[in-house]
């Protein structure tokens, strides 16, 4: 088997939480201290991606998508776990030894307007990074190299002096695609690209994504709380829950046979294909707004139509099932 692109091991995520309400008094050794709340918004997350693979996470809002996109391209450092990026370990890289990998691997984000200075124009965007990564020898080249990748994302060259407050959602998402890709990577994080786009530009966005894997040989990480944005393009997907990968294989297997619970919860709640309305959801209650305190045993029991005694208590394992369709609920264990 081929090496992965990505690996990523048992990886943990937690926040200090250190005001006010989000402290808690114990007592310790005699004295009351005052001691910080987490929320544990990443426990023990693994999966690979491998090379020009579309991997997808998909789970409901707060379930730590983000946090595991912003852990791996150590934007945070990880509490615990491991990174591997093509067969390096760069778990405990400091932001130097990062710098190569920040290249090789670019992020682009759920809102363009907020993630594009708007004091610069399209052309400044695009190739102060090239320059900054000498990834062209000077400013006429990394300009010549800036005009291909506006016609590559479905822009106009005229365009390259306008500021990004004047162009529309959709195109400002092709600008960030574009200047992701300025830095020739092999990898890229989308996280949420088109949830904050309207319907019809979003499967615009998706084929442009597709097309450009195609072209420029990407591997992607797919982020959405959505799995109808998912379903078109994923190779492989996972879904999360509470910080946890609950399901995870591929595409075709995971659509045609949901295994886990929460997953067949979210295909209830995807909307019919042509349909106007939602079919009626099977998942009652909601994610615990800020997760500090981790439920024990399966984190998805108080949701669970068919919660047992043992998911109280004990935390399922990840099982295969055959052709890499992994999950985790005691009910699969018979
Ligand atoms: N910097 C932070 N400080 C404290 N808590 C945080 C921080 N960032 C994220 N969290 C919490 O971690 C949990 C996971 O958040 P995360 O943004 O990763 O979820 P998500 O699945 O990407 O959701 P969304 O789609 O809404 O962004 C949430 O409970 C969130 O409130």
């Amino acid at each position: 088997m081929t090496k992965p692109l990505l690996e990523v091991n048992n990886l943990t995520q937690r926040f200090a939480l250190s005001k006010g309400i989000w402290q808690e008094l114990r007592l310790e050794g005699g004295r009351l201290v005052r001691r910080s709340r987490h929320v544990h918004a990443v426990n023990d997350v693994s999966f690979t991606v491998g090379r020009g693979e579309v991997f997808s996470i998909v789970g409901e809002s707060g379930c730590g998508k983000s946090t595991t996109a912003r852990t791996i391209i150590k934007l945070i450092e990880p509490r615990s776990g491991q990174i591997v990026y093509d067969g390096e370990d760069i778990t405990a890289y400091d932001a130097k030894q990062m710098l190569p990998f920040r290249r090789r691997m670019q992020m682009v984000f759920q809102n363009p307007y907020a993630s594009l200075n708007p004091r610069h124009t399209i052309r400044r965007i695009l190739t102060e990074p090239m320059l900054f990564h000498k990834l062209a020898v000077d400013r006429r080249e990394a300009d010549d190299k800036a005009m291909l990748l506006l016609d590559k994302v479905g822009l106009r060259q005229e365009q390259a002096d306008r500021f990004p407050h004047q162009f529309s959602g959709g195109q400002r998402q092709r600008i960030s695609i574009a200047r992701a890709l300025a830095l020739s990577p092999e990898f890229v994080i989308a996280d949420e690209p088109v949830s904050a786009l309207d319907v019809s530009i979003q499967a615009q966005i998706l084929n442009l994504m597709m097309d450009l894997r195609e072209e420029f040989n990407l591997s992607y990480l797919f982020i959405a709380h959505d799995l109808a944005v998912v379903k078109h393009i994923s190779d492989r997907i996972a879904v999360m829950y509470l910080g946890k990968i609950v399901e995870m294989g591929p595409k075709q297997e995971l659509f045609a046979r949901p295994l886990h619970p929460y997953t067949q919860g979210l295909f209830a709640s995807v909307p019919k294909l042509g349909g106007k309305s939602l079919q009626e959801t099977s998942l009652s209650g909601d994610v615990p707004a800020t997760p500090t305190e981790l439920p024990i045993g399966c984190h998805f029991h108080a949701r669970c139509p068919y919660t047992r005694p043992i998911c109280h208590e004990q935390a399922p394992m990840m099982k295969d099932s055959g052709s890499g369709h992994y999950a985790a609920c005691h009910i699969l264990e018979g």
